[in-house]
């Protein structure tokens, strides 16, 4: 399930610098599609451009998903994950920063590929971001822990644009962690989150 990749920092960083521009540059692709009102033609050109550079792509791929790999010195490389995934067009992604308390809390923009209601972040994304933020908080060493339950109460609309999400640790019963978030815009909080991640049968003493 995870996956040793025998590299060193020196080797990660020249993945991260090939790898990371790309999805960049699709991240931006994908807003385009959305957001264009240009000419017929040039989108049937753009489409063919873009087809031609997928074929280009696959032209050596590996089988499956990219999985969650770890490095000997214990960094991970979660590239395809769809929250954090560096290699990953479709993860926001977001930057996640654990304080010495174990808070953990990120920074993002959530721009028209993450649109539900008018103008507003889709819930599933607000659920997407808020899961893997507990999900972080809830397994800091190197034992994952996985989401069992997840409960959100939407307050009110989050607005696509600049936002905020927290998490900490509220208390650990056993094999179960019980953690609590909150996803917030400039005026405050919009979802709060309490999930219960529990570590799988494999992973325990
Ligand atoms: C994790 C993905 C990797 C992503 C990593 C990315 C980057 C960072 C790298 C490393 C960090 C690692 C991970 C954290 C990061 C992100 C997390 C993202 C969150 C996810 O995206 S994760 C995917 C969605 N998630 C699943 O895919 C879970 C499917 N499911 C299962 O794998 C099992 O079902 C499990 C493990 C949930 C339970 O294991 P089990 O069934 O063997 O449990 P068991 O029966 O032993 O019960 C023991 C005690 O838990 C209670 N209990 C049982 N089930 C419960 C539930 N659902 N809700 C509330 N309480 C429950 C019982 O009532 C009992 O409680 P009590 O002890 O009090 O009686």
């Amino acid at each position: 399930m995870f996956t040793l990749e025998d590299i060193d920092g020196v080797e990660i960083d020249r993945r991260a610098a090939l790898y990371g521009p790309l999805a960049d540059a699709v991240r931006e692709l994908i807003d385009a599609t959305i957001r264009t009102e240009t000419d017929a033609d040039v989108i049937r050109d753009v489409e063919a451009t873009v087809r031609a550079a997928t074929t280009r792509l696959r032209d050596r791929q590996i089988d499956g998903a990219y999985g969650v790999r770890f490095t000997p010195d214990g960094t991970g490389m979660p590239w395809g994950n769809a929250v954090v995934g560096l290699r990953n067009p479709i993860a926001p992604p977001l930057d996640i920063e654990r304080d010495e308390d174990g808070r953990h809390h990120s920074r993002f923009t959530l721009g028209a590929a993450y649109e539900g209601p008018p103008g507003h972040v889709h819930g599933g994304v607000c659920a997407l971001v808020l899961d893997h933020l507990l999900g972080m908080t809830a397994s800091p060493g190197d034992k994952p822990n996985f989401t069992g339950t997840l409960t959100l109460r939407y307050r009110r609309a989050t607005p696509l644009g600049p936002l905020h999400a927290e998490a900490r640790i509220d208390r650990v019963e056993g094999v179960k962690t019980f953690v609590v978030g909150t996803l917030s815009d400039a005026e405050g909080v919009t979802v709060e989150a309490e999930g219960v991640f529990i570590t799988p049968a494999w992973a325990r003493d």
